[in-house]
């Protein structure tokens, strides 16, 4: 049997219902798997991780195994409330598929299903990742050797994206999402009453240094031509107004296209961190965390061909974009197999990451469509070499 659109829709429905973070998705996996149970069987054999258990690996036999081709889709959610305000909003609070990876593993299924029943010519990995918002579900899942007997020779995955029309398909050959960095920042001074602060050292005015002097690192420290990201987006000092605050702890981000850039980032913070400590006499323990989130780095020759094969396709909207400074652990997976990530597009008027992102399920079919006619047209490009 293969899918159709409003069987389709209702697995995209009960995944929104059930978001999980990263490396708890364990409701994910058993859906998923009742899923897969129900397609035909004949090519399938599945592979999970002891230490990953959330992840979950399916082969599809090809016709030939001299060529294998990798498919991922990340299957985690953020701890986020959401606003939705739909019928098959979250049932989990304070938890939310606000990234869309809900549309991810959607589509991931109908393409799955499809050649279930169609027998690709070659080997097809579909790989149902955890954790990307976080933990580098990507860099653990390859470095935990599952792929050692499974290694595709490419990989593809896509991400959704609220501005771009529905079911439009967007990528570019080269970078396209940034290498990311999280900043966790904490200060100790000493806190004392509001009125004596000749006798304590507030950590109040020492982030806020601190969080001023990280805007000189992209505007002082960076090539313009290049650009680059520090964000701070979480920052904590004292409990009330009357006390000076003896702690202080910040949140935040570096991104960058490239990795020297990126590591060039990593090091002004430190500088800044130690200069802040000094300047204000207190203790700074700054942890700077890339793990596994590198540039995105789409391959020049699967990226040719796929972009080839969307722009001519008829009935598929395919748009060159610019790179993005959002982060994906898909970057790690590109570092070691060479592929192409792209976008597809949901059209919906609120940003990833929102509350009351709802993406246009309407992108199913077409990025379903678009996905299985590339991997078909793939087949016969390196059957012909
Ligand atoms: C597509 C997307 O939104 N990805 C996340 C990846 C987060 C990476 C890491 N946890 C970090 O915060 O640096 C993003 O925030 O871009």
């Amino acid at each position: 049997m293969t899918l159709k659109n409003e069987q389709l829709l209702s697995i995209y429905q009960q995944l929104h219902q059930i978001p999980e973070l990263g490396l708890e998705e364990f409701e994910t996996h058993k859906f998923l798997q009742n899923v897969i149970s129900a397609m035909n069987q004949e090519y399938l054999e599945y592979r999970t991780i002891d230490l990953l258990p959330t992840a979950l690996l399916v082969k599809v036999e090809g016709k030939k195994h001299t060529k294998r081709i990798g498919y991922r889709t990340d299957i985690d959610a953020l701890p986020i409330e959401e606003k939705t305000g739909l019928t098959f909003a979250s049932k989990t609070k304070g938890r939310m598929h606000a990234c869309g990876h809900d549309i991810h593993m959607t589509v991931a299924l109908g393409i799955l299903d499809y050649f279930a029943s169609h027998q690709p010519e070659f080997d097809l990995i579909f790989i149902f990742q955890p954790s990307e918002e976080n933990h580098s579900g990507g860099m653990q899942l390859y470095n935990s050797g599952v792929l050692d007997e499974w290694m595709p020779d490419e990989i593809y995955a896509f991400h959704d994206n609220p501005n771009l029309p529905t079911g439009a398909i967007g990528s570019l050959n080269g970078t396209l999402f940034a290498g990311t960095c999280e900043i966790h920042a904490d200060f100790e001074g000493l806190s004392g009453h509001a009125a004596f602060p000749h006798a304590a050292n507030d950590m109040a005015v020492a982030v806020s240094a601190f969080v001023l002097q990280l805007q000189t690192v992209v505007s002082r420290n960076v090539d313009p031509i290049e650009g680059g990201v520090v964000t701070i987006g979480h920052v904590v000092a004292g409990d009330t107004g009357n006390v000076i605050a003896g702690h202080a702890h910040v949140d935040g981000t570096i991104r960058s296209l490239t990795q020297v850039n990126n590591l060039n980032m990593q090091r002004r913070v430190r500088v800044i961190a130690e200069g802040v400590a000094l300047t204000y006499g207190c203790e700074v323990k700054l942890t700077l965390h890339q793990g596994g989130y590198l540039p995105v780095e789409n391959n020049h020759e699967t990226t040719t061909d796929f972009m080839n094969y969307m722009s001519q396709t008829p009935g598929i909207n395919f748009i060159e974009t610019k790179p993005a400074m959002t982060g994906e652990d898909f970057g790690f997976l590109l570092s070691k197999i060479p592929g192409t990530m792209f976008w597809l597009g949901v059209n919906s008027p609120y940003s990833l990451h929102s509350e009351k992102m709802a993406p246009d399920t309407n992108a199913i079919e077409l990025g379903i469509q678009a996905m299985t006619g590339y991997l078909e047209h793939r087949f016969e490009t390196l059957s012909a070499k």
